[in-house]
């Protein structure tokens, strides 16, 4: 979203030096698992492991068994260790990475730096590595890709993306076949409960964000969820699988949902819409003839028809655009201690039953020889509709606001008159305008506030009239 400026203004270390990879173990053993950080999520893959044992074991051809565990809170893994036998509890996650009793290094401390170290060191050692840490990968996923490529390991993260929802699995195998037109998202779960629980229980965003907090689904540092940080970075892994777009900070374009007003979603409803955190990556045709790629998350309005405008609560979207496959749309829970221990250990199965000597699957995607990755496209060429919500702090006149906005290039498809939010203030005007670039739009709604005097809030629209269509979709 963007606000116009009031009228009255002017406008790690490198990468280790390798040994020689040991085989860690031989494949007709259990798989031995180091398990690193007992949170929430740690505490979920414990229990879930406990309570699947059989199962887990039958689907993985072996037994996976919990061997040592490094873990800053001893107290909180306690009552687990008192359920496991002969687990070994440690203090560092340096040991644990380098132990040779480990075959797979499971880190769920999370922080964007502190682990690199550990899981380098854990390839370095033969070692595979899962991991629920997207904020780490999304900075450090090549060079731990590289290092887990050198050493011929297993670099897996189902759980750092969405979830329950095999999101990772379905882009890397199940849609290997595909060109990969758009990913439209909604890859953050405590984002997407504060804002259906302010929509649809009139929750405060204060409560909200700590029920959230509560139930294990936001982010040790929730700054990260509802800045849209979080969901960046999964965006990036994701754009990494289905475009072979190099992980790099300040790549996707990022906004959170810090900056919405309640009247904001009452203004989204009035014209039938859902607010929703949108985590976008998709290839568009640009005007110099060649192909870009938007990468962004920000708060779009959501047509009620869209399917992901029906995502509720924690829930996770995917919606695919595939050249084959066509639409797919993948949805479930997006965060949570048992959620989340599904997808970490769905991925230490799939090692069980390959083990050692298979060739691993590459870490991201990979694009053919001699192709570069697309272009990123600038938020000023974004193209895209807006809802203007106008406070007035005058009478209005709809006409001299259409009339203005059209002279700025963008033009009103719709328009409609909300009460007023508070005693003493005048009706809302709300403005649905056609496609535009951004760069149009928010020059538009600038001159439209100081011709005005009304405060003029920006949201933007995702709907289908600009069409996946790489041909279709056309930046400013
Ligand atoms: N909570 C979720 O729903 C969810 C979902 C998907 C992914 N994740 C990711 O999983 C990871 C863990 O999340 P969480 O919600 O369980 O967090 P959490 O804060 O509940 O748990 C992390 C645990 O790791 C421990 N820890 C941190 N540094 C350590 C160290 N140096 N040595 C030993 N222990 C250490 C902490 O003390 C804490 O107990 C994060 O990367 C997070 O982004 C979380
Ligand atoms: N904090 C994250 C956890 C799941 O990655 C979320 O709310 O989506």
């Amino acid at each position: 979203m963007f606000v116009a400026e009031p009228a009255l203004l002017p406008a790690h270390p490198a990468a280790c030096a390798l040994p020689p990879v040991q085989p860690s173990h031989p494949h007709s053993t259990s798989l031995r698992v180091g398990l690193i950080g007992v949170g929430t999520v740690g505490t979920g893959v414990w229990q879930l492991l406990a309570r699947n044992r059989a199962l887990l074991s039958a689907r993985g051809g072996r037994a996976i068994a919990l061997v040592a565990v490094a873990t800053r809170s001893p107290e909180r893994a306690a009552p687990l260790l008192a359920t496991v036998p002969g687990v070994r509890l440690l203090a560092d996650p340096l040991a644990l990475a380098t132990d040779p009793g480990v075959d797979v290094v499971l880190e769920l401390a999370g922080g964007a730096d502190a682990p690199l170290p550990w899981l380098l060191a854990a390839f370095a050692h033969g070692k595979h590595v899962v991991t629920a840490n997207k904020a780490l990968l999304a900075r450090h996923g090549a060079q731990l890709a590289a290092a887990a490529a050198r050493s011929g390991r297993t670099l897996a993260y189902e759980a750092a993306v969405a979830g329950a929802v095999p999101v990772v699995k379905t882009l890397r195998e199940a849609l290997a076949a595909n060109r990969i037109d758009a990913l439209e998202g909604i890859l953050n779960g405590t984002s997407n409960f504060i804002l259906t629980r302010m929509a649809t229980h009139g929750a405060s965003y204060a409560a909200a964000l700590a029920e959230a907090q509560a139930l294990g689904y936001a982010e040790a540092d929730p700054t990260l969820d509802v800045g849209g940080q979080d969901a960046a970075h999964k965006l990036a892994l994701l754009a990494a699988h289905a475009f072979g777009a190099p992980l790099r900070e300040g790549a996707v374009h990022t906004e959170g949902i810090t900056q919405l007003q309640p009247g904001d979603l009452t203004a989204a409803a009035h014209l039938g819409y859902a607010v929703r955190l949108l985590a976008l990556a998709r290839r568009v045709a640009t005007v110099q003839g060649g192909q870009g790629l938007e990468l962004r998350v920000h708060p779009a309005l959501l047509p009620l028809a869209h399917p992901l405008a029906g995502v509720q609560g924690a829930h996770n979207g995917l919606l695919v655009q595939a050249d084959a496959a066509g639409p797919l749309l993948l949805c479930g829970a997006g965060a949570g201690a048992q959620p989340t221990a599904s997808a970490v250990l769905a991925d230490l199965v799939d090692l069980a039953r390959t083990g050692n000597g298979a060739t691993p699957l590459p870490a991201f995607g990979t694009l053919p020889a001699g192709q570069a990755p697309l272009a990123p496209v600038p938020m000023a060429q974004v193209r895209g509709r807006h809802l203007l919500r106008l406070l007035p702090g005058r009478a209005l006149c709809e006409a001299q606001a259409v009339r203005l906005l059209a002279r700025a290039g963008l033009a009103v498809q719709r328009r409609a008159w909300l009460a007023a939010e508070a005693p003493g203030q005048g009706p809302q005007l709300l403005l649905l305008t056609g496609p535009a670039p951004e760069g149009v739009a928010q020059a538009a709604a600038q001159q439209l506030q100081q011709a005005t005097g009304a405060q003029v809030r920006g949201l933007r629209v995702h709907d289908t009239q600009d069409t996946h269509e790489p041909g279709a979709s056309r930046t400013a």
